[in-house]
């Protein structure tokens, strides 16, 4: 039976993460088969507290994560089995009550800020990416991101990145580099890594 490959793409908030996903998952990989994870799915729920109590929580530490939840996850899609997962809402901050059920697939992508930062995750890793943009792109993506699509204030994002973002990077996940075998420098786009990532998936594939 073959083995499913897991691709990890880890890197600070805004660092384009998910756009190199998507490109993987639904350009360069179109032809295989691919199922592309958000880890933003997989924060704890924290629905039995109150929207005010949940604005307190920091979501730049790893504790913040379902870890169980996700190894399961991963266990099964190595397995070949489907997975259902709820999908988190960035306005409330709490799982929605949908969920999204990925089919079984040769190669998943999984991307978020702690993949490399977290053992139990990192460990699942076939091919590690870590995505490499500058502190200062980063936090304007993320102030225009966070305004336009989370419903974010200018100053809730500048005070959560003071208090939270910056120091939580510093702690986890800017130092989580090491554990990659590929750092993409991704400012216009880096062609050349990204076709490096399809040629090894193509090779391990065949
Ligand atoms: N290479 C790039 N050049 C300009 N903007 C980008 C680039 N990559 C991502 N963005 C923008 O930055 C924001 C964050 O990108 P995203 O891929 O969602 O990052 P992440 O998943 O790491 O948080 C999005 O609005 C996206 O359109
Ligand atoms: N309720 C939440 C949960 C997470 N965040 C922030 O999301 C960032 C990670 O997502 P990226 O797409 O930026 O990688 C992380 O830095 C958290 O601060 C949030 O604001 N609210």
């Amino acid at each position: 039976m073959k083995k499913v490959t897991i691709i990890l793409i880890a890197g600070g908030t805004a660092s384009g993460k998910t756009t190199v996903a998507h490109r993987l998952a639904n350009e360069i990989l179109k032809d295989k088969s691919v199922t592309h994870i958000s880890m933003d799915n997989y924060y704890k729920d924290f629905s039995e507290l109150t929207f005010d109590e949940r604005k307190k929580i920091n979501f730049d530490h790893p504790n913040s994560v379902d870890v169980e939840m996700l190894t399961n996850d991963l266990t099964a899609l190595l397995d070949y089995q489907p997975i259902k997962v709820p999908i988190y809402d960035f306005k409330t901050s709490a799982r929605t009550e949908e969920f999204i059920t990925y089919k079984p697939s040769d190669v998943v992508i999984l991307d978020g800020i702690f993949t490399l930062a977290i053992k139990d995750i990192r460990k699942f890793g076939d091919i590690k990416i870590f995505i490499k943009t500058e502190d200062d792109l980063r936090f304007i993506r993320r102030l225009q991101r966070d305004m336009i699509e989370r419903d974010r204030t200018i100053e809730s994002v500048i005070h959560q990145y003071l208090t939270e973002v910056k120091p939580m990077h510093d702690t986890f996940i800017g130092s989580s580099i090491e554990y990659a075998d590929l750092i993409v420098p991704y400012k216009e786009g880096n062609e050349v890594a990204i076709d490096l990532v399809a040629t090894k998936i193509s090779s391990l594939l065949s």
